[in-house]
């Protein structure tokens, strides 16, 4: 079962199994019993009943875990069918097959013999998993479209993916051979069983739709992971999933007892819980900074600001009263406001206008306050190298793809190729690219939102479970959620995370019908949520192997 919010590169769970079998402490075949084990018992859990079920075993190891799940289901009464093929796999697998064959026969792995076979309750994709080098041809290409129209939306059966759905690349979430958006042949499954831990394209591109419920479950690699990734060699920054069971990452957020920075809880005021400001535009733009303003108190900052233009204050006189205005001109009225050190976290680009957010950006990043930078300032970021040169590590970009493409056009081209080998180049490639370019942490938005820390520490997002939180202006409200934890002394890299989780907590809990307005109002909720269920919520973090 899902455990803690570890994410791992292919490359780095074959080196832990690796590992664990050099060990002489457990064996491959051990290993392989374990993975169809599980998968047995995540079918058996959702159907008590035994039905019939057909197990599709491919050429290697995913094969092999096929065979176990065959034989399991047999013993425990289900009528197993399976389609394998005809070649001689490594000896594990090889095993296991043998004793699968002791028990039935095995047809070939055609499209034919799946359409024509007895119909039956479920269907195990075990054709491909971490060794998927390039695009599946052929017949079992025709397989996968076939298994493509399954997911139980017809009569035809529910697919279990074992590990992952066959021809989708782990490391990146994209079937190879495949256009990036999807629309091609792939098997969507029902219920989809990892092993040890989530790779990121179980939660990134296609893959939380190509998966559908994602189980991980445990294998007894534990002790083998802390050692290989931890051990000498390797560098000490991880990948992590953002989901229940993250860890928010600072103690001072989460406890109303806990410590602010130099301030005991007893001696705390608003200034010790930071003082945020977030800059605004000129007439009839104030909506989007007022969204992040709003959102940054809610979220906890001690004192908000928010400061547009001089001929727009007026537009800003409206609730909360919690709010305090104040115009700012030109580079010269920031500087003068920024001589204020407890100003410490400052929000540009909603509603700034891209001509003021180039104005005042050079003079804010000297300022050296952190900073988050959003919208309007990325277009004026892409047209600037000098500015672009300017950002520093207290920095967090929070572009969507369009903006990205704008200010890295050759990592988001690369993006858009399709992927004909793996590891395909990913949205975390990109990410941490990007964030290793411009020396500031990159949260690129999305269904899959990718946080990257210059240091290749990155942290993955997956909301694909609520599509509204798609509303014009809800990405003013996170960039003002980022900056008031960013207010409160969290670091760039957590501050981004645990906005990102608020944000689609907040919208999770709202339902459809959202609209941007109603996210900051949602936040207490979410934070008492978090308070109560301190280890309950979703991050996954992934391992850059050297
Ligand atoms: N290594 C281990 O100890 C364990 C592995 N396990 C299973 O083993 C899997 C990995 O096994 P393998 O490394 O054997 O890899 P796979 O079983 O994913 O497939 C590899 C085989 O497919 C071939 N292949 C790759 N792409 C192809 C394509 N497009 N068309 C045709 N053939 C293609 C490869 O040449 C290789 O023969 C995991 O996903 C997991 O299911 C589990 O049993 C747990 C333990
Ligand atoms: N399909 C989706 N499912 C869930 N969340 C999404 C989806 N598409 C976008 N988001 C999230 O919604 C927010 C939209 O932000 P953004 O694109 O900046 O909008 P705006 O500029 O209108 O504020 C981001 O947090 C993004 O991660
Ligand atoms: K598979």
């Amino acid at each position: 079962m899902l455990k803690g919010t570890e994410v791992l590169t292919t490359a780095q769970m074959r080196a832990i199994e690796s590992a664990a079998m050099a060990s002489g402490q457990v064996t491959g075949l051990d290993l392989m019993e374990r993975a169809g084990r599980a998968v047995a018992d995540q079918i058996r859990l959702r159907w008590p009943k035994a039905g019939r079920a057909t197990v599709l075993c491919g050429p290697g190891n995913n094969g092999g875990d096929g065979y176990v799940v065959a034989r399991l289901l047999h013993r425990a009464g289900w009528q197993v069918r399976v389609l394998g093929m005809d070649n001689t796999p490594g000896p594990d697998a090889a095993e296991m097959k043998r004793q699968w064959q002791m028990i039935g026969g095995i047809a070939p792995l055609t499209e034919r013999e799946l359409r024509n076979g007895p119909e039956s309750d479920a269907c195990v994709d075990a054709i491909f998993g971490t060794g998927l080098t390039r695009a599946p041809e052929g017949e079992i290409a025709a397989i996968l479209a076939h298994l493509g129209g399954s997911g139980g939306r017809d009569h035809r059966p529910c697919v279990v993916s074992v590990d992952c759905p066959s021809g989708m690349c782990m490391d990146s979430g994209a079937m190879l051979g495949q256009p990036r958006t999807g629309g091609g042949f792939a098997p969507h499954a029902r219920l989809t069983v990892a092993f040890d831990s989530p790779k990121p394209g179980h939660l990134i591109g296609l893959g939380p739709v190509l998966c559908g419920a994602l189980v991980v479950a445990d294998i007894g690699l534990q002790s083998w992971r802390e050692r290989t990734l931890d051990g000498p060699g390797q560098r000490p920054v991880r990948l992590q999933a953002i989901w229940p069971g993250f860890d928010i990452p600072d103690q001072r957020f989460r406890s109303p007892t806990a410590t602010l920075g130099k301030h005991s809880v007893s001696g705390s005021h608003k200034y010790s819980h930071g003082h945020a400001l977030v800059l605004a535009g000129g007439p009839a733009k104030g909506g989007a900074a007022r969204l992040s303003a709003r959102a940054a108190l809610r979220i906890g900052a001690g004192l908000v600001t928010v400061g547009p233009s001089r001929e727009a204050l007026h537009e800003h006189s409206g609730p909360p009263d919690a709010l305090m205005r104040l115009a700012i001109d030109d580079a010269g009225g920031l500087c003068d406001l920024l001589a204020d050190k407890r100003i410490n976290a400052v929000c540009i680009g909603p509603g700034c206008g891209i001509g003021r957010a180039a104005d005042l950006l050079a003079d804010l990043l000297r300022a050296r306050r952190a900073t988050v930078l959003d919208a309007d300032v990325l277009t004026a970021l892409s047209r600037n190298a000098d500015l672009m040169a300017g950002l520093h590590g207290d920095c967090v970009l929070t572009p969507h793809m369009g903006e990205f493409a704008r200010l890295f056009p050759d990592l988001a081209e690369r993006l858009e190729e399709t992927p004909t080998q793996g590891p395909a180049w990913s949205k975390l490639d990109a990410a941490r690219e990007a964030a290793a370019r411009c020396g500031a942490v990159v949260l690129l938005k999305g269904p899959d939102t990718v946080i990257a820390h210059p240091d290749g520490r990155a942290r993955i997002h997956s909301a694909f479970d609520v599509p509204w939180l798609a509303t014009a202006g809800a990405g003013d409200v996170l960039a003002g959620m980022i900056t008031g934890l960013l207010a409160r002394g969290l670091t760039p890299l957590d501050a981004a995370s645990l906005g990102t989780l608020i944000h689609a907590r907040a919208a999770r809990l709202f339902g459809p019908g959202l609209i941007a307005d109603d996210l900051p109002d949602i936040v207490p909720q979410v934070l008492r949520a978090l308070q109560k269920f301190q280890s309950s919520s979703s991050v996954a973090t992934a391992l850059p192997m050297t």
